[in-house]
């Protein structure tokens, strides 16, 4: 009977935890950090070392066993840690004042050259708390990671892959040269855990204290994108539930001042009249119809059935309901006559100004400024129809986005739809969303949504403004174009996330593409990202990028930059210092809004290149629809690339790490090891493919279910790029047994190769068979012997018929035999009447043999006295 597997869900006693266990490592985990230091080796030069959230102290045991002898290591964690030699441990919560004291105490003057955190919150409730909840110890353990770091340390923390993943990255990449993010093999697949491993500490004099403030640093998008300053941002997420209903979003911000009532009921005036419909419908429950005046619009032709129902639970409805209600107090108002008022001052302006008195030079240059007015609002026009095309290309761009890590990596809720460049400051992306019309724009001054508003929309723009009131009708169908278009983008990237999130989908998309986000070689930080400007300033940090903002946001309203199309939403800025190092210097205004978003996610190493390609592709629409200024963009890019690649040269060895790691793994990379191909190619034409895989993957490509591309690419996994160097054989074997990619298997294939193997069962084998051939071939001869006699017999005249016949008879006889039988021997006892007999036994005819019960036995005894004098003799 097999041995039944003690098992948890997660299938607990893996192979990990067997060689902990065997290893004699207190955790499972201690493999993460080990792999962490095979790839990174920053434990081996450490001379002190501090790990935060230790307990039950694995990583200590490791950090013991790698670092130099006489090394210092300090471990902390809520609960107290059984001792280790060489370490120090207290309990304490990392959070605190006073494990920094005790730190400190513990240190005195030391830095440390690296400082651990593998802290998960001891809560386990529901995920995106948990997930929050790590974000922010991370961002605790960075705090004291920073105090107490020297200069070039190393910080590697444990990171959950969840909206706050990005805003961290980002402050760890204002602290540290060299950011990378990692999965070690050790680390479950189904886990959301990825490690940031930050080397090359900047140690600054002076650190911004947001950068370590989680309040700042996992701002919410929604709440930091107030369209204007007296809104709170409970109105901003009111917005953001109408626009994306089905989104479920944190409410950090509690219940409203003195409001505590979950059901909240509206009354229908006050949507219809209010100025901010948007807001009504995100915050309240239900719309109520209890006056006389409402109960009359109950009855009109523009309340259909719908629109009542729709009243009556706000919270369940979807995006083509919010719609629907936002056309009705459109169409309602317009019976009420509650939108002609802006028509009739139209009006009255034109009567005061037929009236008046001008001259015919006045009426010229009044007819000179109509047709400047009106050729600026054509360019509007078609810069807006730009803005659109525009938006479109970073929604497509956004979604692609999430293709490939997704996997799992549950980015912002918000991001898809504007705000993955939502870091620190979220205003530049507030003025991105304005510029492309986005949630915030939507909604007007008087409540009236509008589809669309350009940069240039501020209120000193009057005469523009004038012009959106003039056609009226048609800014209307526009605005709820516009509208529907919008909400339409935001639907689909909605639904793109919604898959992504799908556990299925994931999985299915994890095996096409074997991701390499997820792969041992790690997420890198782009190098790019730190070449991409050459002028600097001293001062840096988050001031810097806000003063830079304002600098920008202000510039912006005026009329110069409302002539330039070109949307230029704030970029991350680095200088180098003297020692090549990169700091982040400020930020820069060079590419349209949307592609924030995309930046901040591209900036990731794995993107390298593609980022390119997609910058190209955007730059490649934009030539196409703002034709005004191709040329001036067309030379900002240039520039910028050739100080891109000037920059890169220079500071190549800075960001250079991949090929570190290249030449490690070049043994498991070289797979265009030609011998070892034609090997393979000789093995499957003598032999056939030999296993159900191999035969999948043939069927597959016979029946086109996958392109020879699709397989290449399934054939990058994990598992293809474990560094091998170092580890104990019976290590590698049982890697090379157990630790392999699940390849699938069909029916088809599996019953093929038994057909196959049945065949071949069927076969004798070959020494048998030529055996069995002899005997056959002598036989033959034999016979063919015997008929030859048989004739000679047949021939002779001195023999009667009779004779012949049986002498013919016999010869026959004894061709056909097959050889000659093995005599049998008799086998006598000798006891009873045969004991002590000599010459043949009494009724035993043929060959016989003597045995005696006794002979066994003394045969035995004499061989095993044999045996040991031979032993004697030896010695
Ligand atoms: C995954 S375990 C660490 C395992 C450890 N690296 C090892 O190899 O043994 C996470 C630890 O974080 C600790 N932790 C969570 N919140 C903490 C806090 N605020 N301060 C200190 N430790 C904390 C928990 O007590 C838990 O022991």
């Amino acid at each position: 009977m097999g041995k039944t597997q003690k098992k948890t869900g997660k299938g607990r006693l893996d192979k990990y935890y067997k060689l902990a266990k065997e290893q004699g490592y207190r955790a499972r985990s201690a493999f993460k950090l080990i792999q962490l230091n095979k790839k990174y080796s920053f434990l081996e030069s450490a001379r002190c070392c501090i790990d935060l959230c230790a307990a039950p102290g694995g990583w200590l045991q490791v950090a013991s066993k790698y670092m130099p002898v006489n090394s210092v290591i300090v471990g902390v964690d809520l609960v107290p840690i059984k001792p280790i030699p060489r370490v120090v441990t207290f309990a304490a919560d990392i959070t605190t004042t006073n494990c920094r004291n005790l730190l400190r105490g513990e240190l005195k003057d030391w830095k440390a050259d690296v400082v651990l955190h593998d802290g998960a919150p001891n809560v386990g409730t529901a995920w995106i708390q948990d997930a929050y909840g790590q974000s922010e110890l991370v961002l605790m353990s960075l705090k004291l990671a920073v105090e107490f770091l020297m200069k070039g340390g190393t910080f590697v923390t444990k990171v959950f892959r969840s909206a706050d993943y990005n805003n961290l990255i980002w402050v760890f990449n204002q602290l540290f040269g060299k950011v990378e993010a990692t999965k070690p093999p050790s680390s479950r697949n189904v886990s959301a855990e990825i490690f940031v491993v930050c080397r090359d500490f900047l140690a600054p004099k002076f650190i911004d204290p947001k950068f370590l403030d989680p309040k700042h640093v996992f701002k919410d998008l929604a709440a930091s994108i107030p369209a204007d300053e007296d809104k709170p941002a409970v109105a901003h997420n009111a917005q953001a539930n109408v626009f994306q209903p089905e989104k479920k979003r944190r409410h950090r911000d509690g219940y409203e001042d003195g409001d505590y009532t979950l059901f909240k009921t509206i009354p229908a005036s006050d949507y219809i009249k209010g100025p901010d419909p948007v807001s009504v419908l995100g915050s309240f429950n239900k719309i109520a119809f209890t006056t006389e005046e409402e109960k009359e619009w109950l009855a009109m032709d523009v309340t259909s059935g719908d629109v009542k129902a729709n009243c009556e639970d706000l919270k369940v409805l979807g995006k083509a309901d919010f719609k629907a209600l936002i056309r009705w107090r459109l169409a309602l108002r317009e019976e009420l006559g509650l939108d002609v008022k802006t028509k009739a001052i139209e009006e009255a302006t034109e009567t005061v100004e037929i009236t008046e008195e001008v001259d015919e030079e006045q009426a010229i240059q009044d007819e000179l400024e109509r047709l400047n007015a009106e050729s600026a609002t054509r360019r509007k026009r078609e810069r807006r129809k730009a803005n659109e095309v525009r938006q479109r290309t970073i929604q497509r761009m956004q979604l692609k986005m999430t293709a490939p890590l997704d996997i799992g990596l549950e980015q912002h809720d918000e991001s898809l739809a504007y705000g993955q460049d939502d870091v620190f400051d979220l205003r530049g992306t507030e003025k991105g969303m304005r510029k492309k019309g986005g949630v915030a724009k939507l909604i007007g001054e008087d409540g009236v949504v509008e589809a669309e508003s350009d940069e240039g929309d501020d209120d000193g723009d009057a005469s523009e403004d004038e012009d959106e009131i003039l056609d009226s009708e048609e800014e209307r169908e526009r605005k709820t174009r516009g509208l529907e278009a919008e909400l339409d983008g935001l639907y689909d990237a909605y639904q793109s996330r919604l898959r992504e999130k799908d556990a299925k989908y994931k999985v299915k998309e994890a095996r096409r593409n074997l991701k390499s986000r997820e792969e041992w070689s790690g997420v890198q930080e782009d190098k790019d990202d730190s070449d991409d400007d050459s002028g600097s300033d001293e001062e840096g940090g988050y001031d810097k990028m806000h003063q830079h903002l304002d600098d920008s946001s202000s510039d912006e309203s005026d009329e110069e930059a409302e002539e330039d199309d070109v949307e230029t939403p704030p970029t991350k800025k680095r200088r180098m210092d003297a020692s090549g190092r990169s700091l982040v210097v400020g930020l820069k205004e060079s590419k349209p809004a949307g592609s924030q978003a995309a930046k901040v996610w591209f900036s990731q190493d794995m993107f390298a290149g593609i980022g390119d390609d997609l910058g190209d592709d955007e730059e490649d629409e934009e030539d196409e629809d703002e034709e005004d200024d191709q040329e001036e963009e067309d030379s900002d890019v240039d520039e910028e690339s050739e100080e891109e690649e000037d920059e890169e040269d220079a500071d190549e060895d800075d960001f250079e790490i991949v090929p570190q790691e290249l030449e490690d793994d070049s043994e498991m990379w070289d797979i265009t090891n030609e011998n070892e191909d034609e090997m393979k190619q000789a093995y499957i034409k003598k032999y056939g493919l030999v296993t159900p895989e191999a035969l999948t993957i043939a069927q597959q490509l016979v029946n086109r279910e996958k392109t020879r591309t699709e397989l290449v690419n399934e054939g990058f996994n994990r598992y293809s790029l474990n560094a091998k160097d170092g580890l104990p054989s019976w290590f590698l074997e049982d890697e090379q047994k157990h630790y392999k990619a699940n390849l699938p298997v069909t029916k088809e294939a599996i019953a093929a190769l038994r057909a196959k193997q049945r065949a071949l069962d069927a076969r004798p084998i070959k020494k048998v068979a030529e055996a069995k051939a002899r005997k056959k071939y002598k036989a033959a001869q034999k016979l063919e012997k015997a008929m030859k006699k048989a004739e000679g017999v047949n021939a002779t005249s001195d023999m009667t018929e009779r004779e012949k016949a049986q002498s013919i008879e016999k010869l026959m006889r004894k061709g056909a035999s097959t050889g000659h039988k093995k005599k049998e021997v008799k086998l006598v006892v000798a006891k009873g009447a045969h004991k002590g007999i000599k010459g043949r036994p009494k009724g035993v005819k043929g060959r016989y043999a003597m045995v005696d019960s006794r002979m066994k036995k003394e045969v035995r005894a004499k061989k095993r006295k044999e045996k040991v004098n031979k032993k004697r003799k030896r010695t």
